[in-house]
């Protein structure tokens, strides 16, 4: 496969052929191709939020029941009039593939959106490690930093800005229903987190021409846990995100009106593993690209996550002990282990 990139080159793809060219050598891959069994697409359960707000008590009593079942069957649900518009939406995605398009050079080395841009994965060290993808991830505070305005960018700026605002809301108003049902006062959680600490993530999946979505390969996101509270995304029309129910792969049928919740490991650890945090994963596609955004929940470093609940089954641990045991885990053995490091 050709893929040359030479110096002051207009080509935006990034060289994923050539990074991953020994895994591709590699007889696994085609063996790995053939193994997986056939992913079924199913609707994530899907609950209107318009109900939260109703001046009717047991519709709000029901649809707080509702989200909290989600979040401890399946750890993951869309949301109905989330509150923020299909302008904002349809607009950053334009904005996005603006972004995506500029030359990969300029993507990796010119400081764009606090220097963020990242790439494929180069902890791979075998084929179901392989990351398709691209992204940018920027904390909400930088998105406003002069570094992120860049001339022909401050209108990705300003729908990102109002994206992370909105997104960051809806993020409160979900963890107050969560945290209430556990029977703990909402107005405290989620601790320390701020502009600082929370952010927004551009992905794009480059059509892969190793792509066999029947069989569940190969991966532009490899299977993972999110290291946060609760994360939102909002997918395009493409689809490709898979999420494990019942020790099976399901695919989620993308649905341009909703947003996507889950839960994240430091809410599973928060709550004594009432609510999960589910692997999921993004299966790439032969001939289209796919873009989505998501914003993540997180704490400060130094805030401490411990299980509420007693006993509890994690031990305390800080967000920034987390992050860092996940990094070293990743690099080592090019896996994570999360949370089952922090079990008691
Ligand atoms: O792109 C997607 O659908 C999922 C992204 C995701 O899981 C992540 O960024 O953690
Ligand atoms: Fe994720």
């Amino acid at each position: 496969m050709k893929e040359v990139l030479a110096i002051g080159s207009e080509i935006s793809e990034p060289p994923l052929v050539t990074s991953y060219q020994a895994l591709l050598q590699n007889n696994d891959f085609h063996s790995h191709l053939k193994t997986e069994s056939i992913v079924q697409e199913i609707d994530l359960p899907m609950i209107d939020l318009c109900n939260l707000q109703s001046e009717n008590r047991e519709k709000r009593r029901l649809c707080a029941e509702e989200i909290v079942k989600a979040a401890s069957e399946w750890g993951f649900f869309q949301v109905l009039n989330h509150g923020i518009s299909l302008e904002l939406l349809e607009e950053i995605k334009r904005e996005q593939v603006k972004l995506f398009r500029l030359p990969f050079e300029k993507k990796v080395s010119s400081g764009i959106l606090n220097d963020s841009y990242r790439w494929g994965n180069p902890a791979a060290l075998s084929v179901d490690q392989f990351s398709w993808s691209e992204a940018f991830h920027v904390p909400l505070d930088k998105i406003s930093d002069e570094d992120c305005s860049h001339g022909e960018f401050s209108s990705l700026r300003e729908s990102m800005k109002n994206l992370g605002m909105a997104m960051s809301n809806l993020g409160r108003a979900l963890a107050d229903v969560l945290v209430q049902n556990l029977g703990y006062s909402c107005g405290n959680f989620p601790k320390n987190c701020d502009e600082k600490t929370c952010f927004l993530r551009l992905n794009r999946y480059p059509p892969c021409p190793f792509s066999r979505p029947e069989t569940g390969a190969a991966c532009g996101l490899v299977s993972h846990t999110d290291s946060d509270y609760l994360t939102i995304l909002y997918q395009d029309h493409v689809g490709g995100l898979q999420v494990m129910k019942d020790s099976r792969w399901v695919a989620v049928r993308p649905n341009r009106n909703a947003l996507i919740v889950n839960i994240g490991d430091l809410f599973q650890a928060w709550s004594n593993d009432a609510y999960k945090s589910v692997e999921h994963r993004v299966i790439t596609n032969a001939k289209r690209e796919r873009y989505s955004i998501a914003y993540f929940v997180c704490p400060s470093y130094d805030s401490t996550i411990g299980a509420n609940a007693q006993p509890s089954r994690y031990r305390s641990f800080t967000f920034g002990e987390y992050r860092k045991q996940v990094q070293d885990d990743v690099k080592r053995t090019g896996k994570k282990f999360g949370l089952s490091r922090f079990q008691v």
